[in-house]
């Protein structure tokens, strides 16, 4: 088995449908491993094979991908010294996997949730061990398969959490609100929705083009419309909300990876 996914959720789930898609692998090649319900549905769906713990030790590679919270507990039963391990556990150290699997073979990646439409930004780090064991190359290759992939230093990798993977809550927040100020002024809930997504796929296109402030500027005429909104977002304090939401993420992030 060359890739077991252990904690086939929303983002390993995501994840190997990705790989199913790029056809990295066939499906024999991985396993998945989750509640039993679970793990069945998952199997039926993608064809990937159902794994038991104990199938574990033959695994070349293992994605972790349950909640940080179920790792001391998962890592005794899957800690095997022949495999590495590749985690998506936000807040989870390098030094903390290592410790709790016995093995230097360990990646840290962050993705987001965009992984399931293949338009994840996903941060990769690891150990020396891991790079002359293929391990690094590997998650590169596999996270290249839904979206783009970052090497990015450790020290920021609760930062890039705080920012780049919680951000899709953030935005849907913002979109949410755009059609309840839609709804308010007498626009219906459907159309309100679609509006406010249609206008943040279009704003985030023109982003990858153009300076946020240039396109804020080429929106607000003299006198007109944005300008007065503008005014009651920033009277609101809007930007200092969302640096806060980032900093506040980044910090949880650093109290999960504490490992006692
Ligand atoms: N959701 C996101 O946007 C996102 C983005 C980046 C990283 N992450 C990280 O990804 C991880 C998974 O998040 P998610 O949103 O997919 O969560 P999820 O709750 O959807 O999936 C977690 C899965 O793990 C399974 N699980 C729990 N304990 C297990 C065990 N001992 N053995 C096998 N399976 C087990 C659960 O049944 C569940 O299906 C988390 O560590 C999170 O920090 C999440
Ligand atoms: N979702 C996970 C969390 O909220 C990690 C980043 C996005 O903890």
């Amino acid at each position: 088995m060359k890739l077991a996914i252990v904690g086939v959720g929303k983002m390993g789930k995501s994840i190997l449908e990705g790989l199913l898609r790029a056809e990295m692998l066939e499906p024999s090649e991985i396993g998945i491993l989750d509640t039993p319900e679970r793990t069945q549905a998952v199997a039926q769906e993608t064809g990937a094979r159902p794994l038991y713990l104990e199938d574990l030790r033959r695994c070349e590679r293992i994605l972790l991908s349950v909640q940080p919270k179920d790792l001391a507990a998962l890592a005794p039963q899957i800690a095997h010294p022949n495999v590495g391990y590749i985690s998506i556990m936000a807040g989870v150290s390098t030094a903390v996997l290592s410790r709790r699997l016995g093995t230097r073979r360990v990646v840290r990646c962050m993705p987001n949730l965009a992984a399931t439409i293949g338009k994840s930004s996903t941060a990769i780090t690891g150990p020396r061990e891991a790079e002359e064991a293929g391990d690094l190359q590997f998650a590169r290759a596999l996270f290249a398969t839904v979206g783009d992939v970052y090497d990015l230093p450790e020290q920021l990798f609760d930062a890039f959490t705080g920012m780049s993977a919680s951000a899709p809550a953030y935005v849907a927040v913002v979109a949410e609100a755009l059609a309840d100020g839609g709804v308010k002024q007498g626009i219906p809930r459907a159309q309100a929705l679609r509006l406010a997504a249609d206008v943040l796929i279009a704003t985030g296109e023109l982003l990858r083009r153009k300076h946020p402030a240039v396109l804020k500027d080429e929106v607000s005429s003299p006198g007109g419309t944005t300008i007065h909104g503008l005014a009651a977002l920033e009277a609101r304090g809007v930007r200092a909300a969302l640096m806060e939401a980032v900093e506040a993420a980044t910090l949880r992030g650093h109290e999960l990876g504490k490992d006692e």
